[in-house]
């Protein structure tokens, strides 16, 4: 079986593309020191997947795989969007703790949005790079609603504060299986699964 790189630095990605790719020979990128960190330039979740994929299928010469992801607000006009990982800047990057900062902000700034206008998505781009091969990219989405305190252990990122349409938990409060069931990355990354044997070819 071909091994697969998952070009990400993201523990919690790592877990959850762990458990959804299951049946393929994944590695991460601990295994390859000195693995280019990609800056995220593209003002799109594909176009940064893409910078991440080609930048580690490049360096390793394995085909790789990777995610650009975020939180999408309505009342936000979209945003976080793909400034998700980095909403709270050099601020929350001080505080040791970015996705609390992060998250937190986003509560702040939602303050006085009411309960009926908080809604939002989880995007997720996932691609697949096969060196001097085809390149895919398909994309998942969770929509749900922010929250107004954060709930929940499990996760990562802004799960605290996000609840799916038709549920009462946070995504923090499912258990893996159940987030994977139904989450962006667990939508995307099947879909892309199943383009994988032919591209591998
Ligand atoms: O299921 C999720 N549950 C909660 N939050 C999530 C999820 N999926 C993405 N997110 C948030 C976390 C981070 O603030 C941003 C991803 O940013 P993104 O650039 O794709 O990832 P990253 O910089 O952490 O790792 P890397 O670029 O190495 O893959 O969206
Ligand atoms: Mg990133």
């Amino acid at each position: 079986m071909t091994r697969i790189v998952l070009a990400t630095h993201n523990k919690g990605k790592v877990a959850e593309l762990h458990r959804i790719l299951g049946e393929l020979d994944v590695v991460g990128l601990d295994e390859f020191p000195g693995a280019p960190d990609v800056a995220e330039t593209e003002l799109t979740f594909e176009g940064n997947a893409l910078l991440k994929a080609r930048a580690v299928a490049a360096f390793t010469g394995l085909p790789a795989v990777a995610d650009d992801s975020g939180l999408c607000v309505d009342a936000l006009n979209g945003m976080p969007g793909v400034l998700s990982a980095r909403w709270s800047g050099r601020y929350g990057a001080a505080t040791g703790d970015r996705d609390t900062a992060n998250l937190r902000l986003v509560l702040d700034q939602l303050a006085d949005v009411p309960d009926e206008l908080r809604g939002g998505a989880f995007v997720c781009a996932a691609v697949l790079v096969v060196p001097g091969g085809v390149e895919h990219c398909v994309e998942g989405r969770l929509r749900g609603t922010v929250i107004r305190e954060p709930r929940g252990t499990g996760g990562f990122g802004y799960d605290p504060i996000f609840v799916p349409d038709g549920g009462e938990r946070s995504t923090a409060e499912l258990s893996a299986e159940e987030k994977d069931a139904i989450s962006h990355r667990g939508r995307a990354f099947r879909a892309l699964s199943e383009l994988i044997p032919q591209a591998l070819g």
